[in-house]
């Protein structure tokens, strides 16, 4: 089975935990936009629901679905979000960021009262780490910023090399802030919240990819015999 075809199962599934009524948190990425066309058919055949979208991008998705959206200033409290990450560990510990909505994605799923993740099986690891970790950091003071997060990277016990990431163009990518994003390819993590109380010290850094105590359960969606099996974790 591809990976997408195992997204769209666990996109599937986690519409089902959708209640009439809801506010939702709309997660990024490839993952989270299938569930946001799937909850959009939803919507169109009656479903009552309103969204938050945690990216330009997914704002676009879901307003092409036709699900209404509010914003956490008029809806502060959220039901449900449902949202993609690049690695899941067994305590539901994830590294997000991937596609640059880190910040957002994890002021809404803080405004939540449940967030679900939802993955394909590649992304459960014992170990966070393989996947670089984005950390998001204001332009201004760059060199300064990175030298003292690569002293943060350290004090946790970890190792790798930072880099700026970038765009198509080649550009340095900026997210829906206006912020940089520096990759951190660390391949372990052996403390992750270590290394994230040392990275939220750093003046200059916005936000990490480091959600902890944020997921309350993830709709993992692996291949068996050419079928998708869905192996659900925590509270989903
Ligand atoms: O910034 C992007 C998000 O954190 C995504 O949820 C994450 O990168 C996973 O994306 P995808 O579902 O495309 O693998």
């Amino acid at each position: 089975m591809s990976p997408a075809e195992l997204k769209r199962a666990a996109a599937a599934q986690a519409v089902g935990l959708v209640e009439d009524g809801m506010r939702l948190g709309l997660g990024t990425g490839s993952t989270a936009t299938l569930f946001v066309d799937l909850l959009g058919e939803k919507v169109r055949a009656g479903l009552k629901v309103v969204g938050v979208p945690t990216s330009e991008a997914t704002r676009r998705a879901a307003e092409a679905a036709g699900i209404p959206l509010t914003t956490l200033d008029e809806t502060p409290d959220l039901d449900l979000t449902i949202d993609g990450a690049d690695e899941i560990d067994p305590q539901l510990r994830l590294i997000k960021g991937g596609g640059g909505a880190l910040l957002r994605e994890k002021i809404v799923a803080a405004a939540s009262r449940r967030m679900v993740v939802i993955v394909d099986g590649a992304k459960r690891v014992d170990t966070l780490g393989r996947f670089p970790l984005p950390i998001e950091v204001v332009p201004f003071g760059l060199v300064a910023t990175t030298l003292a997060v690569a002293a943060a990277i350290r004090s946790a016990g970890c190792a790798g090399p930072l880099s700026v990431r970038k765009g198509a163009d080649g550009a340095p990518y900026l997210t829906d802030g206006g912020h940089l994003i520096l990759d951190a390819g660390l391949t372990r993590i052996p403390d992750p919240e270590a290394l994230a109380r040392a990275l939220v010290a750093v003046p200059g850094v916005v936000e990490h990819g480091l959600f902890i105590g944020l997921a309350t359960g993830a709709i993992v969606a692996e291949a068996a015999d050419g079928q998708p099996r869905i192996v659900t974790l925590g509270a989903a």
